[in-house]
């Protein structure tokens, strides 16, 4: 009798069907099980225009699902760069049939289908649970400050006439221009998505059950000399105590693409009437507002991992980014789930491009294919992976010159939850 994880681990690989459109209700309730949510159809019919039947992975168990995996088809901002990513989500498997490796063999057979496919070098995904994602090669890339600000007192330097003006509306009357903005500053931005018209539809949709009592999304458009340079979503909830007012603005993204727009933002946002607090669970790790508050303690910042990178190709993968300074280095990895990862790569690359290929030259650098997913946005660098033991430095002096070259000037952030 072979052990349960055996049995989960065969099932997975050879019963995963890929359901048809017609299947998403079904999967919709498996997710909504794993998650601890009630069936919302304004969520499903948010959810649907976005799902891709024919990148879903669903085991049945007779007529009932019990596991599901899928993927978004999108572009990710690199650096230097654009890649298009599997972006992995709606990962569930029901309460029944936990712990029996079916997350297992559907994580396997989706890398194998990416990889065979050879036209995303990466996956990507949100963890709901750090310790999960690690063991199938995924690395925490883009990590994110989590604001819980309390905004009493809290002051920004004085306005300058350069700061234009501000207008408040629904964001959907400006999807336009809000989808120009972001693309713009996506460019400079590792970790951003594309949002093509189905995924800002998506970014923008109100669902009354995840509100948790705040206000429908406003969206704050900024005006500068050039016209409009920058918005900010936010909501509001309402919250009184003994009689004061103690109202929270919840901030979902800022895009600026000057210091006036962003100044003149956060200026706003930190000062609205009859609100205390500001939460913004999504800033970037240098977000500059910590340099702007004359009390950054009070915004409170917690480190958080965002964004995970899974390298599925190593050389089309290493060879898609740039560099910040010119490299010329060995690595050897170990990828235990994609073999034909495993070897020693040559990476020749620097500001304007790089090529990787396969050598039999002495590796400078020692890693496994999850250490790659988190320098490959330049989130982490080779000397810090090589502090946890991590990466290995197999050549002296490797670590010192590799390190300029795989960091970039703006750090990695992620963008929505998908
Ligand atoms: C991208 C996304 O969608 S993230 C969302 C992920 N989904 C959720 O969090 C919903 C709730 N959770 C679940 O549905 C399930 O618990 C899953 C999907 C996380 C795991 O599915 P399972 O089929 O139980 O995983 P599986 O049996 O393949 O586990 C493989 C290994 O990972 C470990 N593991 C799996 N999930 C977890 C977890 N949440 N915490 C710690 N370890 C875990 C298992 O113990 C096992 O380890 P072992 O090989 O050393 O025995």
């Amino acid at each position: 009798m072979p052990t349960p994880t055996v049995i989960g681990y065969t099932r997975a690989m050879t019963d995963a069907v890929v359901p048809r459109a017609e299947d998403f209700d079904e999967i919709a309730a498996l997710l909504a099980l794993a998650f601890h949510n009630d069936l919302d159809p304004e969520m499903q019919a948010i959810e649907r225009p976005i799902f891709e039947p024919e990148r879903s992975l669903l085991v049945r168990d007779g007529r009932t699902a019990v596991a599901h995996a899928a993927a978004f088809s999108r572009d990710l901002a690199v650096p230097g760069a654009d890649v298009p990513a599997a972006h992995v989500t709606m990962v569930g498997v029901a309460p029944t049939h936990r712990r029996r490796g079916l997350l297992s063999g559907l994580m396997r057979r989706q890398l194998r289908e990416i990889r065979d496919a050879r036209r995303e070098p990466v996956a990507v995904l949100w963890a709901s649970e750090g310790r999960i994602y690690p063991r199938f090669g995924y690395g925490s890339a883009a990590q994110r400050l989590v604001l819980s600000a309390d905004t009493t007192g809290l002051r920004l330097p004085d306005p300058t006439p350069a700061e234009g003006t501000l207008r408040l509306d629904r964001p959907a009357a400006h999807a336009g221009e809000l989808a120009r903005l972001y693309e713009r500053a996506r460019a400079d931005r590792p970790g951003w998505s594309r949002r093509d018209e189905r995924w800002w539809a998506y970014v923008l949709a109100e669902v009354k059950s995840l509100r948790g009592g705040a206000t429908e999304r406003r969206v704050l458009l900024h005006d500068g000399p050039d016209g409009l340079d920058g918005y900010a979503l936010y909501r509001t909830r309402d919250e009184w105590s003994a009689g004061v007012p103690r109202s929270e603005v919840q901030v979902a993204e800022v895009v600026a693409h000057t210091p006036a727009a962003y100044l003149a933002l956060w200026r706003l946002l930190l000062s609205v009437d009859l609100t205390r607090r500001l939460s913004f669970p999504i800033a970037a790790v240098d977000e500059p507002l910590l340099r702007l508050v004359d009390e950054p303690r009070q915004l409170a910042p917690v480190l958080a991992d965002g964004l995970w990178v899974r390298v599925v190709d190593v050389p089309a993968a290493l060879a898609a980014r740039r560099y910040a300074a010119d490299v010329d280095v060995v690595v050897e990895v170990v990828d235990a789930l994609l073999p034909e990862n495993s070897g020693r790569w040559r990476l020749v690359g620097g500001p304007a491009g790089a090529e990787c290929t396969a050598t039999t030259a002495p590796a400078g650098l020692a890693c496994d294919v999850r250490a790659l997913g988190e320098l490959y946005l330049g989130g982490a660098t080779p000397a810090a992976l090589a502090a946890t033991g991590r990466v290995r430095e197999l050549i002296p002096d490797t670590l010192a010159t590799t390190t300029p070259a795989f960091t970039w000037h703006r750090s990695p952030t992620p963008m929505e939850v998908f």
